[in-house]
């Protein structure tokens, strides 16, 4: 007999009536496979998923008993990607997809009924929101950044996060080169003077970029894009990182960030924010840049002191800037960039050979869809198969697929605080079973265990689920099947 194909698998299984309601219910957080597979091709993306496994004539991955993927509640904010919301549509999930951030009440509102999130670099999940988000299993950060995050609350809670970590690199190196060459020719303010009627032809302080130096913070995916990029503009380029790297073509690591900034003739940023970078160009930082240099940050809006910029404009120090983030931003577009979000707003808007965008370092057609199909495929197979491959916040841990030959078996996720003694307790009740197959990691305080068990009947989920529950180190248990 043949082995039948997933399409075949789930009604057959479904035909025997479990008395288990296989549902993702909130009191339960027993969920099971999904009905779909990632991608846009079903067959493709679950022949992709079994092969990722590095099998060769495998039997066929087993599309486990499928939950009611209509039960799960997605709540898409920022206008993520239409590829990430179709896979996560077809596999039935109910996707409300909404272009802007919510004002914190309103995503308090609605973050209270959903099991998956995702969001881009705007929508603040601190502790005080994802503390009402008593479903939510999973995040996607449809972006680089997860600062807006707060990544430890969300795994002692349960809740992995998930983010496409290269996908706009290359946009973002690509917007910094178009941007040297726009300040170093004032292209910005010639533009606009010509919009406004009025003719300036000027070569005072307009330059060629090669031969120029280049210093870049932050040596990391986008760093070094840029720096491949304008060294084949000719540019000299050297790069200060806290970690020792490697530097690509003929670029230099400096050994510290003023060293940098005493030889660049434009610094761009490209750091994570974190509390070392909080203003990390500031008064001093800017006294020690060369005079008529030029500074560029798209990393985020908390690594420069603006006001201290402002002035470093003003006293003639930089010959131009260009900003691309923000302290605050605006929540969507329409919005005023004005004094109300930050007090310097208008001194800001008034510099000369300044260029400001609306946080657009990532926004190309090629990044965002890229990153819709990483993230989403991200979130599916953690809903549906517990893989937390590439998570940012939660140990990784993958197991194989389980296969059409093994009909009664059950995957069990166990997240749990990462103290002595809880797998004796675990293996304890999974004993009662055959346990096929268990990887366990912990990352800090959490640890995630996971496991197949055989010849599980389906009367026996909800107690082996419950008796996880009761363990003093449970965060949160999940019974796939
Ligand atoms: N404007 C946009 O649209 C946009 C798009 C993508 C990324 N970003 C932001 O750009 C930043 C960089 O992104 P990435 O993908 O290159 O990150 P990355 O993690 O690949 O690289 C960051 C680099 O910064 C280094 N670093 C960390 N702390 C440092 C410090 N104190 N001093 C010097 N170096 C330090 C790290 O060692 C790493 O090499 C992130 O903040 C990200 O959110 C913005
Ligand atoms: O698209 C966004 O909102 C964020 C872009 C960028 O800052 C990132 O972190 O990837």
């Amino acid at each position: 007999m043949s082995t039948p194909t997933p399409a075949q698998a789930i009604p057959e299984r479904n035909g025997h009536g479990d008395a288990l309601a296989r549902t993702v219910s909130n009191s339960f957080s027993n969920s099971s496979f999904g009905t779909q597979e990632l991608g846009s091709s079903p067959q493709a993306s679950f022949q992709s998923l079994a092969s990722s496994h590095g099998t060769h004539q495998r039997p066929s991955t087993k599309q486990l008993k499928p939950f009611h993927t209509g039960d799960i509640k997605v709540l898409l904010l920022e206008n993520v990607n239409k590829t990430g919301q179709d896979i996560l549509r077809k596999q039935g999930y109910q996707v409300e997809a909404i272009k802007s951030s919510l004002p914190e009440d309103q995503l308090i509102e609605k973050i209270r009924d959903v099991q998956v999130i995702g969001i881009r670099s705007k929508t603040q999940l601190t502790a005080s929101v994802l503390k009402h988000a008593k479903n939510l299993i999973v995040i996607g950060c449809f972006c680089i950044g997860t600062n807006q995050v707060d990544l430890k609350y969300a795994a002692e809670n349960g809740i992995c996060v998930f983010n496409s970590p290269f996908s706009n690199s290359r946009s973002v190196a690509e917007l910094m080169i178009g941007e040297i060459i726009a300040l170093a020719r004032q292209f910005g303010d010639r533009n606009t003077e010509l919009h406004n009627g009025i003719w300036n032809k000027v070569s005072a302080g307009c330059w060629e970029v090669r031969g120029k130096t280049l210093g870049i913070v932050g040596y990391g995916h986008v760093g070094s894009q840029l720096s491949v990029l304008a060294e084949a503009m000719g540019m000299k380029v050297i790069y200060y990182d806290v970690t020792n790297l490697m530097g690509l073509g003929l670029s230099n690591q400096v050994p510290t960030l003023d060293h940098l900034l005493q030889l660049a003739d434009f610094v761009t940023l490209h750091v994570p924010e974190i509390p070392e970078t909080t203003n990390m160009m500031s008064t001093h930082q800017f006294e020690q840049m060369k005079k008529g240099s030029y500074l560029i940050n798209a990393s985020r809006g908390s690594v420069v002191d603006i006001p201290a910029l402002i002035h470093a404009s003003q006293t003639g120090k930089l010959a131009g800037a260009a900003l691309d983030v923000y302290p605050n931003e605006p929540g969507g577009n329409g919005a005023h960039f004005t004094n109300d979000l930050n007090t310097w707003t208008q001194d800001l808007r008034d510099l000369k050979n300044i260029i400001l965008t609306p946080h657009i370092g990532g926004s190309t057609e090629e990044a965002q869809s890229a990153i819709g199909v990483e993230v989403a495929e991200s979130l599916v197979k953690y809903v549906n198969f517990g893989i937390t491959s590439a998570a940012v916040n939660m140990p990784e841990v993958t197991l194989r697929s389980l296969t059409m030959e093994e009909p009664n078996h059950v995957r069990v996720v166990y997240i749990h605080k990462n103290v002595p003694g809880v797998l004796r307790k675990v293996n304890e009740i999974l004993g009662d079973h055959n346990v096929d197959k268990q990887m366990t990691d912990s990352r800090g305080d959490v640890a995630y265990l996971m496991a197949d068990i055989s010849n599980v009947n389906t009367s026996e989920i909800r107690e082996l689920w419950q008796s996880l529950e009761d363990l003093g180190s449970r965060i949160r248990t999940r019974v796939l099947y």
